[in-house]
């Protein structure tokens, strides 16, 4: 894979019509992210849009409840065809593993590939003291992001979502048939706005993930496909 297919662009915006101007503005970008705000907003419409582009999509729906809902939401959403979908480690093994049984299940329905289904482990907005403080959580960060993606592993699921700072412990011990997906993505020079833990895209491939999610840099830049280039250009000048 060429540096440029593993940078995973979210189209965090309110509506259809948005979605498809950045589209059109990047038409480099193989790997679109859906996430809570646009699929709240257009519903599947956007994911037929996507494919008639033949874009990859990641569904980043962040599923967190009971097994039998999280299993009816995976089965539906499943159903769509896309690459990727996201569910919390936290939602619990049982959950966990209805919802990679429902997968297959949705995916048959419509005769499509099932997604990888991915955990997320600890929210890149996360800093440690706030795990401590706010969340309660008596471990140390990289420790916790670590069991959240064994559980995952675990429990059969095809990946995680965590952040560049933890991903080449995850790599190590997590083996590399297990996909890893890292947002809070910073290059040198954008903001790093909510994220709290992040690495540059260069650092975060070379620590092992598999893909990048990158945001604002690139999608708020006055110039998106400037924005883009520059990254690519770096990470292809640091995979030499
Ligand atoms: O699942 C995700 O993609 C995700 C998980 C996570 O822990 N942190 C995180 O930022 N994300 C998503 O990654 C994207 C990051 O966007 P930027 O911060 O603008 O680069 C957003 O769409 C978030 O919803």
């Amino acid at each position: 894979m060429n540096p440029e297919q593993r940078i995973i662009v979210p189209l965090d915006v309110p509506d259809i019509a948005s979605a498809i101007a950045l589209v059109e503005r990047l038409p480099q970008v193989t790997f679109w992210k859906v996430g809570l705000e646009l699929f709240t907003s257009t519903g599947p419409s956007i994911l037929e849009i996507l494919k008639s582009r033949q874009k990859q999509i990641f569904l980043d729906l962040k599923f967190h409840d009971i097994p039998n809902t999280v299993a009816g939401a995976c089965q539906a959403a499943a159903r769509y065809g896309v690459d990727l979908l996201t569910i919390h480690s936290t939602t619990g093994k049982d959950a966990l593993k209805a919802a990679t049984e429902a997968i297959q299940t949705g995916a048959a329905q419509t005769s499509v590939k099932p997604p990888k289904l991915i955990a997320i482990t600890l929210l890149t907005s996360i800093s440690a003291r706030q795990l401590a403080f706010d969340l309660k959580i008596p471990l140390e960060l990289p420790e916790y992001a670590l069991s959240m993606a064994l559980l995952a592993q675990e429990t059969g699921l095809d990946g995680a979502v965590c952040s560049p700072q933890e991903v080449a412990q995850l790599r190590q011990t997590c083996g590399d048939n297990f996909l890893l997906v890292c947002p809070g993505v910073r290059p040198t020079w954008a903001d790093k706005g909510d994220q709290k833990r992040s690495l540059t895209p260069s650092q975060a491939i070379q620590a092992g993930a598999d893909y990048l999610v990158i945001g604002r840099p690139i999608t708020s830049a006055a110039e998106p496909e400037l924005a883009w280039k520059r990254i690519c250009e770096e990470l292809a000048e640091n995979s030499q």
